[in-house]
């Protein structure tokens, strides 16, 4: 039996804007299990960032997380609920623990300072290394763990001396420094050209397969899911509407917006940027369609769809779906 690491329950995140509430995130559940790469999947707006984020309590103002567990099975058998933390608490495990990676390596890196030192950095403030000498150290270590030429070097390098791609690599370098149990990765090569995209794609399942972290792997791209999850939740205007394995929902999907995301990708190992396949827009989430949020979208919707919101059923073992047509 595969083995839960975190168990998200009811997940729900509103932003008090002055245009009304946003209610971005509605009731989001899912199980991520140990060692696995889980993708959130979904057009862009329907939540995969705030989901994401929210897991540690990374949410700003006027967000607000109103509703929701995050269980967080730790190594030596203990389990806390990440959303019950105090800020100083969480903090301590956000970096440590739960690293992030995300899209765009610019504005993760500081251009005042050199990349050993932001390496280094990340180790001296969670306490895994010594002191700076030793984080260092070990900063070169880590750019050869992410196969960064010359690393000797290129430790003394600042950000703006190195090509996207590297500096991708550093800050996928400073995600794993700490060695994390789970590894959330927010589009981590959306701002990145095709060929060095295929590259970070392939060192990170490189890392992966080396230590053995769980990943948390967010991104709108189809053909990324299916070289890199082994589980995908596709998320649709702040819910969930399907979770399987990369096989049930390649075979077999049954959302008829997953069935919409697969066909506007013929070839799912083919880049897509608009999904043509589904006639209409994202609804917007201050006032959300009643009942499923897909049907003005749906081509089966029945009366049904209209008023009553679905919950997710498990159709076969570890196969879920959001839908009043099953
Ligand atoms: N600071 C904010 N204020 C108001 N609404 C917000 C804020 N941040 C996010 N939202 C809303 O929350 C919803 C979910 O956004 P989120 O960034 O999670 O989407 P996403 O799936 O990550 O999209 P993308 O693929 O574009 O990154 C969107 O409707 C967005 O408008
Ligand atoms: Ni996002």
């Amino acid at each position: 039996m595969p083995e839960p690491i975190l168990e998200v329950r009811g997940l729900t995140v509103h932003f008090y804007t002055y245009a009304g509430i946003v209610k971005a995130i509605e009731d989001v559940s899912f199980d991520v299990y140990r060692g696995e790469t889980f993708a959130l999947v979904g057009e862009t707006g329907c939540g995969k960032s705030v989901t994401s984020r929210a897991l540690t309590q990374l949410i700003e103002s006027p967000g607000r997380i109103v509703k929701g567990k995050v269980l967080y099975h730790r190594d030596d058998g203990s389990t806390i609920d990440l959303l019950k933390l105090s800020e100083e608490e969480i903090r301590k495990i956000r970096g440590r623990e739960i690293a992030y990676i995300f899209q765009d390596p610019h504005a993760s890196l500081d251009p005042l300072y050199t990349v050993g030192y932001q390496i280094a950095e990340a180790m001296v403030v969670h306490g895994t290394v010594e002191g700076w000498k030793e984080g260092f150290r070990k900063a070169v270590d880590i750019l050869r763990r992410v196969l960064i030429p010359d690393p000797e070097n290129r430790v003394k390098n600042y950000p703006h001396e190195l090509s996207g791609g590297m500096k991708q690599r550093v800050v996928i370098g400073i995600g794993v420094s700490n060695d994390p149990k789970i590894l959330i990765a927010d589009e981590p090569t959306t701002a990145l050209d095709v060929t060095v995209q295929a590259q970070i794609l392939d060192l990170m399942n490189k890392l992966k397969k080396e230590y053995n972290t769980t990943v948390i792997l967010i991104t709108h791209n189809m053909g990324v899911v299916a070289e890199m999850a082994d589980r995908v939740a596709v998320m649709y205007a702040g819910k969930i509407v399907e979770i399987g394995s990369v096989d049930q929902i390649f075979k077999n999907p049954l959302h008829p917006y997953t069935k919409g995301l697969l066909r506007a990708v013929p070839n799912p190992l083919a880049k897509i940027e608009r999904l043509e396949a589904i006639p209409g827009t994202v609804p917007n989430l201050i006032t959300p369609p009643k009942g499923c949020r897909f049907h003005p979208r749906c081509p089966y919707a029945t009366e049904r769809c209209r008023s009553e919101v679905p919950k997710l059923k498990e159709l076969e073992p570890g196969h879920f779906v959001a839908c009043h047509l099953y």
